[in-house]
């Protein structure tokens, strides 16, 4: 059993995040571009960590909360309906989600989970209340490497409007029962008579299986053509039929008023 079972938090989560050793095989939990641009390369070929005003290793210490880290809005994203992704920079840094949208977002974040730990995350309480919803999943898997991509729609009245750079997210980490690097090596060791053959089998002699996820880079283009189509929503529903009754109500008057002029007309031919 591990020796603290529960949520990371306090000192464990910074130590985690921190990586004072900036051991490139247990990397920081979080690191973010930003960060990347801030570490230097020595003379021996060693990535060094040095303190940079926006975000000291890797994380923006104002989305520490103890025991949870939020997340930021990163650069990409893709609505519904849209040709191609929405690139959000310096000088395009809102996107705005409309009632009955649905939109892929990243984070701004890698999330590097060790084989002992494992991720839950959300979308924020503050853009929840609005009206977003997190279609996609809750979990982020031990040995997961890469930005998290979130799926949402949003079910509100009104727009949702979000800025690159700030937090939309949030994630917490759990401490596992027993480190998935500890059940590889088990797996290749024939004396652990705990593990099932039939497991070995579906293993099949592959090396860190349980530990090695490659996560997400961007939002895969696999991804946007699979939603590409335009959302049907309730909102989007209402918003035609409300054009539909405004046009219904012009062109009835027009056709109203054309046909009192002709029977007018018919009429006073009739009189004649
Ligand atoms: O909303 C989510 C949920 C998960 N992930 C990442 C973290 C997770 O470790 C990985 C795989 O998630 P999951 O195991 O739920 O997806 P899958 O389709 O079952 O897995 P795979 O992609 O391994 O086939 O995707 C996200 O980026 N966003």
């Amino acid at each position: 059993m591990h020796k603290k079972m529960g949520i990371i938090s306090g000192k464990d989560l910074i130590e985690q995040i921190e990586n004072k050793d900036n051991d490139e095989k247990n990397k920081s939990l979080i690191t973010c571009e930003r960060w990347e641009k801030c570490q230097e390369k020595t003379d021996n070929g060693d990535i060094r960590g040095r303190e940079c005003k926006e975000c000291s290793s890797g994380l923006d210490w104002n989305n520490f909360n103890g025991w949870q880290v939020d997340l930021n809005l990163g650069k990409e994203a893709y609505i519904t309906g849209n040709k191609s992704p929405t690139i959000l920079d310096e000088n395009n840094q809102y996107l705005t989600i409309e009632p009955g949208d649905f939109a892929l977002l990243e984070t701004e974040e890698d999330i590097n989970v060790p084989s002992n730990l494992m991720g839950f995350i959300s979308v924020r309480f503050k853009y929840k209340k609005m009206g977003l919803v997190n279609i996609s999943g809750f979990h982020v898997d031990p040995g997961y490497k890469g930005k998290l991509i979130f799926s949402v729609y949003n079910a509100g009245p009104d727009d949702i409007i979000m800025k690159k750079g700030t937090p939309v997210f949030m994630i917490f980490f759990l401490t596992l029962t027993q480190d998935l690097s500890e059940l590889e090596k088990d797996l290749r060791n024939d004396d652990e008579d705990y593990i099932p053959e039939s497991l070995k089998e579906v293993i099949n002699g592959k090396n860190n299986y349980f530990t090695d996820k490659d996560g997400f880079k961007s939002i895969p283009l696999e991804l946007i053509s699979m939603i590409q189509g335009s959302s049907v929503s309730l909102a989007k529903n209402n918003n035609r039929i409300e054009k539909l009754e405004s046009s219904i109500k012009i062109y009835g008057s027009i056709a109203g008023g054309i046909i009192i002029a002709l029977i007018g007309t018919l009429f006073a031919i009739g009189i004649r």
